[in-house]
């Protein structure tokens, strides 16, 4: 078998002001799990989605099992045999698992075959699924069943997923390389794209490596150590982040029995939350998705208000504030979901910038807005957190994902928050820029400020937090210094065994 499975030669692609993809070539075999790394920015999904024909090259060509490709569209690439699982879900939450499915398929079968097949192919993969769940019940980890599900009817050759253990526990993650590692022994091929180095060097047989849209590297990851591959995605070292070591000042934000209902159906209700947050101190809340992370940064950050008598800054009761009042006195906040909520996509950086700045950074005055201070702060932004775009006019839906995270927590850092609340900070974030946002909200602690960090990867918790809590159907565990905390004990908090400690107590 000495023919690719697919084979890309000299691929080029620019966009106004960027070349995305320049002149990259590399084989994927048969059976072969292939890594597709690189910093935020240097090319990894414009090269996959002209591999699954939703964006044509300006120049090059593929070839599938030696025959000229050159998919026009997304259906094209599946007849040919490539399956593509994206990072963002595109499911219909009333709709059960297999009408989901159906509605992907250009002549689906009776929903009762279509079930039947559903089954089949998630028993035989290791992959658990009701086809008759409604979707909005499953948690992020079913989603991504459902839609690899979805990939396996139709047979593919080539599985191509992007970031596919983002929304993962450790447990769902190694479901999923099982299931993984069986598709390569059927001689089928997987391209992997991921930040997770180390998942990398557990999972993959090849890495190929862009950096700034060319191809630097093709390497055997298992030779190759997570700091090597790092370096060669960034082409220098960078630091880990230290933490400062200062001492916790007064209490700065109180949260005590905090209990609101479910926003929709699908959300779940904060129940009884409570925590003590000090200036200079990060406190880590960790907890697999879907357990009550959005809701409490919603109730932070004052977009659902909560009862009074529950939400203290500073000792004054803020619980029935909007959010431009809490920003006014201190308690900023950038929410998960950075396109569409963190962001507006169609809006420039400079107007995303005025979005939450627009008061602390005095850009708006007497109703007024100063377009040249709005202009300043986003180059700022751009500037100290290294976000690779053509300028502060580009619209947020064109940079990276990468790129418009670190935005998005840098508009926030930048504007001296006294508390500041963030969830999932380094999300699709590569290794570099992860820890240099890490290090920039230790940097804010140390300042004073005080800082939660809500966060599915554990390993940044436990680097950068002081104390960790976790959070479990809507109930917040005790939190607990992280220095002595063992994995055993994070997963008896995450699972929501709280009471362990009280019942060893008395026992
Ligand atoms: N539709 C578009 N219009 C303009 N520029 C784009 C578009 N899509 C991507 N780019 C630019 O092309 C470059 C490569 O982006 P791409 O999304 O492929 O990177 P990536 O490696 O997948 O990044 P990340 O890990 O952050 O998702 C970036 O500079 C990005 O801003």
């Amino acid at each position: 078998m000495d023919e690719p499975l697919l084979s890309l030669r000299g691929l080029t692609k620019a966009y106004p002001g960027v070349v995305a993809n320049d002149d990259v070539s590399f084989d994927i075999g048969h059976g072969e799990i292939h890594a597709l790394l690189g910093e935020n920015g240097a090319g990894k999904s414009t090269l996959v989605k002209m591999i699954y024909g939703l964006v044509q090259p300006d120049a090059g060509e593929m070839a599938l099992r030696g025959a000229p490709f050159a998919p026009a569209e997304p259906s094209a690439a599946r007849r040919a045999g490539v399956a593509m699982v994206f990072q963002h879900f595109s499911l219909f939450d009333a709709l059960p698992v297999a009408e989901n499915v159906a509605l992907g398929m250009e002549t689906p079968p009776k929903t009762r075959d279509l079930a039947r097949q559903i089954r089949d192919v998630s028993e035989e993969y290791g992959l658990p699924l009701d086809p008759y769940r409604t979707v909005g019940t499953l948690s992020a980890g079913e989603r991504q069943r459902v839609e690899i599900v979805r990939c396996l009817l139709q047979e593919p050759q080539l599985l191509i997923m992007d970031e596919p253990t983002s929304v993962l526990t450790p447990q769902e993650v190694e479901i999923l390389f099982a299931t993984l590692r069986k598709l390569k022994s059927e001689g089928r091929s997987i391209l992997y794209i991921s930040h997770k180095l180390d998942e990398i060097r557990a999972l993959c047989d090849t890495a190929t490596i862009l950096r700034l849209g060319k191809r630097v590297a093709t390497c055997t990851p298992t030779e190759t150590s997570a700091r090597e591959l790092a370096e060669m995605m960034v082409g220098s070292s960078f630091a880990a982040p230290e933490p400062r070591g200062t001492a916790p000042g007064e209490v700065a934000l109180e949260v005590a029995g905090l209990s609101l209902s479910a926003p929709g159906a699908f959300g779940t209700p904060l129940r009884d939350v409570g925590f003590e947050l000090s200036r200079g101190e990060v406190l880590g809340i960790g907890g697999v998705a879907g357990n009550g992370q959005d809701e409490l940064l919603s109730a932070l950050s004052g977009e659902r208000l909560a009862p009074r008598g529950t939400i203290f800054l500073m000792g004054q009761d803020v619980s029935r504030r909007r959010p431009v009042a809490r920003r006014d006195a201190g308690l900023l906040s950038a929410p998960e979901e950075r396109l569409g909520h963190a962001a507006a996509p169609d809006m420039s950086l400079t107007e995303n910038g005025v979005l939450t700045a627009a008061r602390r950074e005095r850009i708006v005055r007497r109703g007024f807005i100063d377009w040249a201070r709005a202009k300043g702060f986003a180059e700022k932004v751009i500037e100290r957190f290294d976000v690779r775009t053509p300028g502060p006019g580009t619209a947020a839906r064109a940079l990276s994902g990468g790129n418009l995270q670190k935005f998005v927590i840098g508009r926030e850092i930048l504007q001296r928050p006294e508390v500041l609340v963030v969830n999932q900070p380094t999300w699709g974030v590569d290794a570099a820029a992860a820890a240099a946002i890490r290090q920039a909200l230790l940097d804010l602690a140390a300042e004073g400020a005080a800082i939660l960090v809500i966060s599915q990867d554990l390993d940044e918790l436990m680097q950068i937090s002081d104390r960790f809590a976790a959070l479990n159907e809507g109930r917040l565990s005790p939190a607990r210094p992280v220095a002595g905390l063992t994995m055993e004990r994070i997963g008896l908090m995450m699972g929501g065994a709280h009471d362990m400690e009280v019942a060893h107590g008395t026992a």
